[in-house]
Formats: C-alpha cells, structure tokens, sequence
C-alpha cells in the first residue's frame, strides 16, 4: 500500500523530463503547486510550447542527463524512452522523490487523479490499476459539489480558528469542531446569510461557556 499525502512543493525545484502529452499535465499540476518547473527534452509538444509561453517554467532543450536533477527535489520521468526513464530513476538520489510515468513499481510517488477547489481537494487512486477509473471517479464526485460547499468550508476554517483562539484545548473544543462538521450545522450554515452566520458563531461560543 502507498502514502496518501498532500505535499508543500511552493517555491521547490521539480524537473520533468520529457516534453510530450503527460509531461505537460505533470508540470502544469507542478506550476499550479507553486514548484519551480524545469522541463528536459530535445523537443516539446504545441501545448508544452504554450505552457512555457504563459508560466515561469523552463526548458533545457537536450536529451537527459544525470546532472539534470542534482538539485531537485521531485523528479518525473515521462519521456517516451523507458532506457531514458531508466536512467532518470537511476541518477535520483535516495532522498528525492521520483515518479516514472511509465513504471508506478519503480516510482516513489504515484500521482492521482484529482480535484482542487479552493479548500477543497479529492484524489483518488488505484495504486496504478486503472487510471481511467480514477479520472472516472473524480468526474463522479466533482458534480457532487458546488459553490456552496466551498464557502462553507471557507466558513468553518474561521469558525475553527475563532474556537482554538478563544477555547482552551479539551475535550469539548473537539466536540465542537466536530460539530462544525455535522450535516445539521452544514444545513442551518448553508440556509444562513453572512449576518447570520456570524451570529451562528457566536451563538455557539456562547452556549459553550454556559454550559462551563
Ligand atoms: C490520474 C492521472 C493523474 C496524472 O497523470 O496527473 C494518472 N493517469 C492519468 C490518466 C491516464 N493515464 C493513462 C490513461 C489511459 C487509460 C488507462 O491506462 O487507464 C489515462 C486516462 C486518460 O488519459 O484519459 C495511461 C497510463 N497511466 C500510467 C501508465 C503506466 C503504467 O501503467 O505502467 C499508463 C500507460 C498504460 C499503457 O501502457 O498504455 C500510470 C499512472 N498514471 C497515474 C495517474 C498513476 C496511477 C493513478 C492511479 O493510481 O489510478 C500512474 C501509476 C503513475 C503516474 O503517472 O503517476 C491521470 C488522470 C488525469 C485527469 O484527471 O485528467
Ligand atoms: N502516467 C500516465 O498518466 C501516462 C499516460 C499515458 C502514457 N504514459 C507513459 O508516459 C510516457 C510519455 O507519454 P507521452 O504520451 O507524453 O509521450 P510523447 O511521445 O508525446 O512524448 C515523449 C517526450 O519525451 C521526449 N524524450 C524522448 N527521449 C528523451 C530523452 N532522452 N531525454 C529527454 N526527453 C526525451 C520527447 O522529445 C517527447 O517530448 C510513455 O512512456 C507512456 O507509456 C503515462
């Protein structure tokens, strides 16, 4: 079984090697991430050219080479030449993470297919079983929320930091963050105005120190 993870790469430097389908959609997710992209490969598709016309990532026009990744912290491999991507596993460090897009047994990190909305992020994996199956379920799940379900989230993160600022940590602070999260309080937050989800708030914090 893999880790399921959600990594801080903002500001880290990722090479992708190759130039062709995959490697776009890999280095855009990295560019979205806030990683410092460099992109190695002789040639690069229409969209890769795009991708490097709009974004701060770059491009070393040649064929792999091992000091290509000495100082990054994640690799991927997706060229089209599985002795390329051989290679590129076998210059990685043992510290760095390495996914090849052709071989998930000799990767360190897999990739999964997923949706990010604002707070919000759903990934789905197979462990490589089938990735069309995952992007089937991510399809599934994605019309299962909306709008309203990100500006709940955004309401809960304040509701939370409002409670850990104000409450003590014990055991009825996680009674009441749990609440936050029951399908009664999403029902009244969601029916609710901004006025009145203030007063939601602060309605729950009063009856908190009542019941001290
Ligand atoms: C989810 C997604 C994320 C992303 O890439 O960003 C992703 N693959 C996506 C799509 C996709 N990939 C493939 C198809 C064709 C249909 C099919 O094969 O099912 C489709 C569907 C399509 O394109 O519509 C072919 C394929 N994929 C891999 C191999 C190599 C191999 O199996 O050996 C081959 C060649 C197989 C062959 O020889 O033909 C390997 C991997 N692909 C993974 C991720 C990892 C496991 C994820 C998991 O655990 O489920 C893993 C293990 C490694 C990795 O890449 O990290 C992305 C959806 C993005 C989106 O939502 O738009
Ligand atoms: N993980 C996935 O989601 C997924 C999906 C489909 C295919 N694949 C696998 O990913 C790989 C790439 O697929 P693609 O459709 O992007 O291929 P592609 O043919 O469109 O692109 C391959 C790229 O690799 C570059 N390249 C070739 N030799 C190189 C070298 N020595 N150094 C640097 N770059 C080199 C080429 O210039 C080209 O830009 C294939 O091995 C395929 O099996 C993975």
């Amino acid at each position: 079984m893999l880790y399921p993870v959600m990594l801080n790469i903002a500001g880290q430097k990722a090479v992708v090697v190759g130039g062709g389908a995959v490697a776009v959609r890999k280095a855009r997710s990295l560019i979205d991430a806030g990683a410092v992209v460099k992109v190695i490969s002789p040639e690069v598709s229409e969209a890769m050219n795009e991708l490097l016309s709009g974004s701060t990532i770059s491009w070393q026009k040649k064929e792999f080479a091992p000091a290509d990744i000495k100082d990054a912290f994640l690799v991927i491999a997706a060229t089209n030449s599985r002795e390329t991507n051989e290679l590129v596993q076998q210059s990685a460090s043992p510290c760095q993470l390495i996914n090849l897009t052709d071989d998930p047994q000799g990767s360190r990190f897999i990739v999964p297919a997923s949706f990010q909305r604002d707070k919000l992020c759903i990934a789905v994996s197979t462990h490589g079983a089938s990735p069309a199956l995952s992007k089937r379920i991510i399809r599934e799940l994605k019309e299962q929320f909306n709008d309203a379900d990100v500006a709940y989230i955004a309401f809960l993160e304040k509701c939370r930091t409002v409670i850990k600022q104000s409450l003590p940590a014990s055991e009825m602070r996680q009674v009441l963050l749990k609440q936050l999260a029951s399908p009664g309080f999403e029902k009244q937050v969601k029916a609710a105005s901004s006025i009145e989800r203030e007063q939601l708030l602060t309605e729950m914090l009063t009856d908190w120190r009542e019941k001290q």
